[in-house]
């Protein structure tokens, strides 16, 4: 028999890629990447004068699309295999990010009616413009005993589905009434590839309140919210949801010609990025946890018992690898935070040296930042760029940075950035080791670990822990494809399970990173400092990130309204 392949397509914040992978060795054959048209859509529609809020951060649901006119081509065209070999397709996706479409499946931004409403649109994972719903939502289940809190860690944040849900409503009522389903993107991108409305039990479990057995909140939950939102589950969220590595469907004959692949390949139910990245590093066994590092950072563990964990963003049964508890915790920026310090925070002379090195600014302040010792720079900072997910759940944190002096130099300012996301990380181990969630060994995967080895040593070092680095850059698209095989079966030459898979599939870089002692130690003293700024601004000691951003707000409105 000809060798077999599957697709996977990673479905990223600023990029869809494709990956081609041989399924008896998990080879990756050919790669290809489409930046999105539209990219992240934060200031004005496209096409449009309408500008948006603060905090929005929307999507073009074509340029998911696009993903798949351009690169699942490419990479056929690439590796000049048939199409007949490829066997099955799987998709992971940013999440929740979320689109109300029509009873056609088409997304109301694509209306004429309706593309000027800001609500028409995707909203991306990092929308944080529904604070006030998640805020309320979290009230009121509070005070119901809602027993689906201790599932999300005792809070919703305001980036999951039902918030978003809620925003949609409270501001555009008519875009609501006129939605037959909310879809997250993952699961809509599937739908057009199969034609079949299909949810994924990852998303539905971590993102939108569902449970394997007990379904949605009852009734009088959603009721209580808002009795606008009374028969939402039944309506606007109905659908099968299905487990992971289930077929969703076939690629239909109008898609196959699109993607230049067979009609009746098999596809699996929607993903979620970081969690696809999971069995992609081998991890299929609890005690290990996967870092999947890139703007954001997701933190995903198995465990074989559901245990309440503060501020984890979930613990959803077969929600990753079925037959275990999958545990997710997060942090909403990382790369996302270095990305604004060289952007918009790095002196010119930076620039213009990295220049004439012919390196990266990421590169140059790197190499200058690793001639520090922890601790030698006098600075430490709050890794709250873009809110806190874990464990504080809440998005009206902001970024803060001690120590400064007329001698800081931008590397070091760089270095305390690194270590506070580090730090970041370390409360969320934490949490969980407090808990009972056993982790032994870190997994890192994503765009970061083979970028940065002074951020991997970091992580190291503060956690205290061995990391092992995906030998893949593309891991969650490596994942996704082992789902893709999944779905097609063995008997077409794919997996019977996701365990057979990633047993045969996985791959880690020889190279580990270890603690060096002399800085666990002093990392573990800037780590009590760090956790002593993160209670004082975090849990009450002084809201005065809120105000700040209360009065910004204030503002904000007013020069909106003295612009019109
Ligand atoms: N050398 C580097 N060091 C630290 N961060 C980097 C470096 N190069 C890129 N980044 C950051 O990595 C992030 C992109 O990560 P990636 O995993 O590729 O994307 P995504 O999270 O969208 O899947 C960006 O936020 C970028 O600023
Ligand atoms: O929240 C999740 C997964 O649960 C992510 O999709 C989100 O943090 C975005 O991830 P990226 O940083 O774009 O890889």
């Amino acid at each position: 028999m000809s060798n077999k392949y599957a697709i996977g397509i990673d479905y990223g914040t600023e990029s869809g890629r494709a990956v081609l992978v041989e399924l008896s060795t998990g080879e990756e054959i050919e790669s290809h990447v489409t930046p999105y048209p539209h990219g992240v859509i934060d200031e004005v529609l496209p096409d449009s004068a309408v500008k948006l809020g603060l905090n929005w951060a929307l999507q073009h649901p074509d340029d998911y699309m696009e993903v798949l006119r351009r690169s699942v081509p490419a990479v056929m065209k690439q590796s000049g295999i048939s199409a007949e070999d490829v066997i099955g397709i799987g998709i992971d996706f940013t999440s929740c990010t979320m689109l109300p479409v029509d009873e056609q499946g088409t997304p109301l931004c694509f209306k004429e009616s309706l593309k000027l409403n800001p609500h028409s649109w995707v909203k991306l994972w990092k929308h944080h413009a529904a604070q006030d719903e998640a805020d309320l939502l979290n009230e009121i289940a509070a005070r119901r005993g809602e027993p689906f809190m201790s599932r999300y860690g005792g809070k919703l944040s305001s980036e999951w589905m039902i918030a978003k849900i809620w925003q949609v409503l409270n501001e555009a009522p008519e875009i609501y009434r006129q939605t037959d389903l909310f879809f997250e993107a993952t699961d809509w991108v599937v739908s057009q590839m199969t034609g079949n409305i299909v949810r994924n039990s990852c998303a539905s479990g971590y993102k939108s309140i569902w449970h394997k057995n007990s379904g949605y909140p009852d009734r009088q939950f959603f009721s209580a919210l808002d009795p606008r939102l009374d028969n939402l589950t039944a309506t606007k969220l109905r659908g099968n949801i299905m487990p992971l590595g289930t077929k969703a469907g076939e690629l239909t004959p109008e898609m196959a010609g699109v993607m230049g692949l067979k009609p009746g390949t098999a596809v699996a139910v929607g993903n979620v990025d970081a969690h696809a990245a999971v069995p992609a590093v081998g991890v299929v066994t609890p005690g290990k946890l996967v870092m999947a590092m890139g703007t954001s950072i997701c933190h995903m563990v198995l465990g074989t018992e559901e245990k309440a964990v503060e501020g984890m963003c979930g613990v959803v049964e077969d929600g990753i690898i079925p037959g275990y508890y999958g545990y997710e915790a997060g942090q909403s920026a990382v790369g996302d935070i270095f990305a604004w310090y060289v952007d918009e925070a790095v002196p010119n002379y930076v620039h213009m040296l990295a220049g004439q090195e012919g390196i990266h600014v990421h590169e140059w302040l790197e190499k200058r930042a690793s001639a520090y010792k922890p601790g030698e720079s006098g600075l430490l900072a709050l890794d709250w760029w873009n809110g806190n997910r874990s464990i504080l759940v809440d998005t009206n944190l902001t970024g803060l940075i001690l120590g400064c002096t007329l001698q800081t130099k931008p590397e070091e300012i760089y270095r305390a950035l690194l270590e506070a996301t580090a730090f970041g990380t370390r409360k969320i181990i934490d949490a969980f080791t407090q808990s009972g969630v056993e982790i032994q060994e870190l997994y890192a995967c994503g765009g970061l670990p083979q970028r940065n080895k002074l951020l991997m040593q970091i992580y190291a070092d503060v956690t205290n822990r061995e990391i092992k680095v995906a030998a893949s850059k593309q891991t969650p698209a490596v994942g996704a494809a082992m789902f893709g095989a999944v779905a097609a079966g063995a008997e077409r030459g794919g997996y019977a399970t996701i365990q057979e898979a990633s047993a045969k599939m996985a791959r880690v870089l020889e190279q580990s990173y270890r603690p060096i002692a002399a800085n666990v130690l002093i990392y573990e003293q800037l780590f009590q400092e760090y956790s002593r700024l993160h209670d004082y601004f975090g849990r009450g000691g002084n809201d005065v990130m809120k105000r700040l951003k209360t009065i910004k707000e204030n503002m904000h409105t007013d020069v909106h309204h003295d612009s019109l």
